[in-house]
């Protein structure tokens, strides 16, 4: 774990995982032969990456409702509290649709409509991520999304981890699929003999989704571009070195290029995490992981004064950032860029990875200074409502022709004067 200078800072920049251009070739070919062959293409490539050959790939009702009643009871209890909780905090979030008159007659307004159909991609590989099943479906759920489907890819043995598909059973998704990587995300985005098409595509993974995310955007919708998990720590004199420690670690876990930075004011502070961070790590299952992350994107930044470390702070963009400090709401009034801000010591991020209620789904790779966490928003769309009365187009209708004929355009300005013979 780097110790740095703050100008070094810098150097912790990252971007959009771009791939190889041998990756993006790669995706490119297995989208157009998605698009061709549709079923048959995507049991190929799930026989040839995910090693395992599947002959039906719609998970049943049979197998979703056996897989919620086999995992353990108490984890039925969490994963309908953590439900409860993300449902609750979503239902802020709705927007509504809108109309305004004035004296003219006019009326203006923005109607909302939930988009017809959403796709949601949930990681397989090495951890199972029920928690991005509620974190992707409930939201598209509060928008009033109809037909909501899952992919996710099998394990060798042709199954989907029990506590995925209980979180789907959970939330009533039933059109659930067999599949990963871009073969998932072209069968989503065109559709095949068995999977109808969706309008938008959500949902966090590795290389290869987020390129075929990228490929097929603009004929469907995305969500954004999720890298790996980022945590950054702002901790003072009140912090305790085991616990940032821990919170560091916490996303270390998730993959060997996840980010763990500490900024601190305090030199003690500073040396103390980072002897907990090493003794933390060789006590974890994923030690591995953790520690090509530790290594290669962990870092300690130790700052003159608070407005330096603030500074920094907003410099990473971090995809969450914990602020443990003696005056947590204070210092949060100057953060510009995080996708998800854990106030006090209590707030430890994994807090909000399953329970609290925002969404995990966050903006990564400095991003968090343009965007923003998957909301009830990116499940909706808006239609814009424009209804002039006579008296509203006696008062402007020469003004509007004027500007149609500042364009040249000719035909918009005579639309606009024809209907003067209904006055004459
Ligand atoms: N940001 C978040 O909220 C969040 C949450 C959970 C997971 N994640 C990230 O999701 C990622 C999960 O990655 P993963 O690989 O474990 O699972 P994944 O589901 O993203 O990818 C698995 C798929 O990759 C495809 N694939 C593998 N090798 C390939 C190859 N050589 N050519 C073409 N396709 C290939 C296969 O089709 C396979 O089904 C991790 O990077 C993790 O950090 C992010
Ligand atoms: N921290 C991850 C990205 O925000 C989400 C997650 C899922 N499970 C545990 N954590
Ligand atoms: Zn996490």
């Amino acid at each position: 774990m780097r110790m740095m200078m703050r100008s070094d800072v810098s150097s912790l920049k990252r971007s959009v995982d771009q791939g190889t251009e041998e990756q993006r070739q790669a995706v490119r070919e297995i989208i157009q032969d998605v698009k061709n062959n549709g079923d048959q293409a995507v049991r190929a490539y799930t026989k040839r990456f995910d090693r395992t050959d599947i002959e039906n790939w719609r998970v049943t009702k049979t197998e979703l409702a056996e897989a919620y009643t086999s995992i353990d009871e108490n984890d039925r209890t969490i994963l309908v509290e953590a439900a409860a909780n993300i449902r609750n905090f979503h239902e802020k979030q709705r927007t509504t649709s809108w109309f305004d008159s004035n004296a003219n007659g006019t009326i203006l307004g923005q109607k909302v409509t939930p988009i017809d159909g959403a796709g949601i991609y949930v990681p397989g590989g090495t951890a199972a991520y029920p928690s991005s099943v509620l974190m992707n479906v409930i939201p598209a759920q509060v928008a009033g999304v109809k037909r909501i489907v899952m992919v996710t890819p099998p394990n060798t043995d042709g199954n989907i981890p029990a506590g995925v598909l209980a979180a789907a059973h959970l939330l009533g998704v039933e059109q659930v699929f067999k599949a990963g990587g871009a073969q998932a995300i072209a069968a989503l985005a065109y559709g095949t003999e068995t999977l109808a098409p969706v309008d938008k595509i959500t949902g966090p993974g590795n290389v290869y989704v987020a390129l075929a995310k990228r490929e097929v955007f603009g004929d469907v919708d995305i969500d954004m571009i999720a890298g790996p998990s980022e945590v950054a720590v702002l901790a003072d004199h009140t912090a305790k070195a085991d616990e940032v420690a821990a919170d560091l670690l916490s996303q270390a876990e998730h993959d060997a290029r996840s980010s763990s930075i500490l900024v601190t004011t305090e030199e003690s502070l500073a040396e103390e995490v980072r002897t907990a961070v090493y003794s933390q790590l060789r006590t974890l299952p994923r030690y591995k992981i953790a520690k090509a992350s530790i290594e290669d994107y962990g870092a300690i930044i130790v700052c003159d004064t608070k407005a330096e470390a603030l500074e920094t702070i907003n410099e990473i963009a971090a995809e969450h950032l914990e602020i443990v400090t003696e005056h947590p709401f204070q210092d949060m009034a100057k953060v510009k860029h995080s996708g998800a801000i854990f106030l006090g010591p209590y707030s430890s991020e994994p807090v909000g990875d399953y329970y609290a209620g925002p969404n995990h789904v966050l903006p990564t790779n400095g991003t968090a200074r343009f965007s923003s966490p998957l909301t009830v928003d990116d499940f909706v769309k808006k239609s814009s409502v424009i209804s002039y009365s006579e008296q509203a187009l006696q008062q402007n209708g020469d003004k509007i022709a004027q500007f149609a004929r500042l364009e040249g355009l000719e035909a918009h300005a005579r639309a606009i004067e024809t209907r003067k013979e209904r006055w004459k």
